[in-house]
């Protein structure tokens, strides 16, 4: 947990996480970015707008795991197409009235606020191999006047990036700093990147219930073990009883996603018409080259009580 009481101001750029890592924030405004690099050169790069993660480096630094919009607005602008956008306090367009997220746009406001940078910590995980850790800090003083207004409790997000050889993981810790209980979504919005979109398979959600978004909110059995995308996919598997999703690639394992203390997982592909219509995603048939597997607590809502403490998030592997 990172004692937020004594918050580290911004880090000079020059600070380094120890001599395990070497941690720069580039730079400025809306498009200030933290970039962490271990020896071995795999790299992490967190936009403090939203505390999107725009790249994810492994295999030394030689294969990118996230996809990235060409169109992708990188300066505050609005939520960045691509990477891991952060969805909170609402998954999805909010309820139409009478709840607190309800004039919040999709997804949130999470992933269009300012964060900050709390600071760093270099580790050495159990095989001796260093990994860093950055924290990212988001509370209600950090919110625009809108969103303030839209949602008027008191919270602190505290989101945690840690790179390690072949993984990243990402968590997040919501504390109800408010006088008054309140309920959220989270969800962390991951696109990432493969070769062919015809040659993928998601598995692991064999015999769990989903929501079918494209097919009228219809709910659905998954039938089979492999998801294969032949067109706009858009399902909200909920209450999951494994913790392991798996993405593979023309038959061979490609990325693990593990989720946390989050049931739920979308998976998401918006095909060539949405593709299209989306300004912000860019090349048109760049659909091929993607596929969202978003873990989260979307089913329903988070209660957090005066004082509590919510956390959960993923750890996703490269395979290659
Ligand atoms: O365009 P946005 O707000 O980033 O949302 C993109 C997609 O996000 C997914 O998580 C939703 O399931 C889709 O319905 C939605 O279209």
């Amino acid at each position: 947990m990172v004692d937020r009481t004594n918050r580290p101001s911004a880090l000079k750029a020059t600070d380094a996480a120890g001599p395990e890592a070497q941690v720069d924030i580039v730079g400025s405004g809306s498009s200030s970015k933290v970039i962490a690099t271990l020896p071995s050169g795999e790299s992490v790069e967190v936009l403090l707008f939203g505390a999107t993660v725009t790249s994810w480096k492994s295999n030394g630094g030689k294969t990118e795991n996230l996809w990235l919009s060409e169109k992708a607005a990188l300066d505050g602008s609005k939520a960045v197409r691509g990477g891991v956008p952060v969805v909170f306090p609402v998954f999805g367009p909010p309820p139409k009235s009478g709840h607190p997220t309800s004039t919040l746009p999709q997804h949130g406001f999470a992933r269009t606020s300012r964060w900050e940078f709390l600071g760093k910590s270099s580790a050495e995980d159990a095989l001796g191999s260093n990994s860093v850790k950055l924290d990212f800090g988001l509370y209600r003083s950090g919110l625009s006047e809108d969103a303030r207004e839209a949602w008027p409790l008191d919270f602190g997000l505290v989101y945690s990036v840690t790179l390690s050889k072949d993984s990243l993981q990402t968590i997040i810790n919501v504390r109800n700093e408010g006088q008054q209980s309140f309920e959220f979504q989270f969800l962390l919005h991951t696109y990432f990147k493969i070769q062919d979109i015809s040659k993928v398979a998601v598995n692991g959600l064999l015999g769990v219930t989903y929501v079918d978004k494209v097919l009228n909110a219809t709910e659905h059995k998954q039938s089979d073990n492999s998801i294969k995308i032949t067109g706009e996919v858009d399902r909200v598997y909920t209450s999951i009883p494994q913790d392991t999703t798996s993405i593979v690639e023309d038959g061979k394992p490609r990325f693990d996603v593990v989720r946390d203390n989050l049931q739920d997982t979308v998976v998401w592909n918006p095909w060539i018409e949405k593709a299209k219509s989306m300004g912000d995603f860019s090349p048109d048939d760049d659909y091929k080259h993607m596929i969202c597997v978003e873990v989260g607590t979307v089913q329903g809502w988070q209660k957090l009580e005066k004082g509590e403490v919510f956390e959960g998030g993923q750890t996703i592997k490269s395979l290659l």
